[in-house]
């Protein structure tokens, strides 16, 4: 299945995916909380080492559509795979172990405990299970990861010393600390300067070079329009345009979606 801009809203039902269309592949998602549909056949495929902006305004059902995808909530219907496999319904430990990260808005480290400790403390525990009896091995690993998204100077600090931005690395850090394949990031360049927006794309684009497939998720475009490849960007619950950065923010149903609400 090809990637291509397709922004025609009438042909979303009968737009079918099947397991190998992508790395990551929904078809027909579907999530109702009562009578209320926040995810509305919802079908989309990810490719290998892509990165993805999932877009749509506040209450649009990005957030419960990866809640649907990684294990938070099970699906009301559809079907999801990853990595060819169906994964419909499974457990958020299982996605993990199955290669799937993400990182949350609500950062959660453990206050008491270092950078490079949390960090750490994240590793997959396969990693912790073969390098436990191995001196300092977790730890050398761990420094490796923070290193790799920026940290590499405050790695003894605790959580309550760092600046916002180095929080949102650390989420990173913890994230890729379970070697995923794929890596969900909610809303990164909220509260973010512009400077540091363009080091956070690097570390983000950076990892894409080493193999990880990327799904950004935000309410608006601010900061990705570097970074993505492509925008898929949805409204109650549905796809309403998917395309470049360039198609979309030129695109008169999302000028729409946004028209009087957030900016676009
Ligand atoms: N647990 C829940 N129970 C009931 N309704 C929910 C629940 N979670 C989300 N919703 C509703 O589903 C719809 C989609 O919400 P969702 O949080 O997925 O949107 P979003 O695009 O992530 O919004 P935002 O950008 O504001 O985070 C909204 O109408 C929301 O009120």
């Amino acid at each position: 299945m090809s990637i291509d801009a397709d922004t025609d809203a009438d042909t979303d039902v009968s737009r079918q995916f099947g397991p190998r269309d992508g790395i990551l592949v929904a078809n027909d998602l579907l999530k109702q909380f009562g009578g209320l549909t926040a995810v509305d056949e919802l079908s989309f495929a990810v490719q290998e080492q892509e990165i993805l902006g999932f877009i749509g305004p506040n209450g649009a059902g990005k957030s419960t559509t990866f809640n649907c995808v990684t294990g938070a909530y099970e699906p009301t219907g559809g079907t999801v795979w990853f990595k060819g496999e169906d994964v419909t319904g499974l457990e958020a430990h299982e996605m993990v172990k199955r290669g799937m990260a993400r990182t949350f808005q609500d950062f959660a480290p453990l206050e008491d405990r270092s950078v490079v400790r949390n960090v750490e403390l994240s590793l997959a525990p396969d990693k912790l299970f073969t390098l436990s009896g191995v001196g300092g091995e977790t730890r050398r690993l761990a420094e490796e990861i923070c290193r790799r998204v920026g940290l590499g100077e405050v790695l003894d600090k605790t959580p309550d010393e760092l600046p916002h931005a180095d929080m949102l690395k650390l989420e990173l850090a913890k994230a890729i600390a379970n070697e995923p394949d794929l890596m969900l990031v909610d809303e990164p360049f909220a509260g973010l300067s512009s400077q540091e927006v363009t080091e956070l794309s690097e570390i983000l684009e950076s990892l894409r070079q080493n193999g990880m497939t990327l799904i950004v998720v935000d309410h608006n475009m601010r900061g990705l329009l570097q970074l993505i490849d492509r925008a898929f960007v949805i409204q109650f619950g549905s796809r309403i345009a998917d395309g470049s950065p360039d198609e979309i923010t030129s695109n008169p149903k999302v000028q729409e979606a946004y028209l009087g609400g957030d900016e676009l």
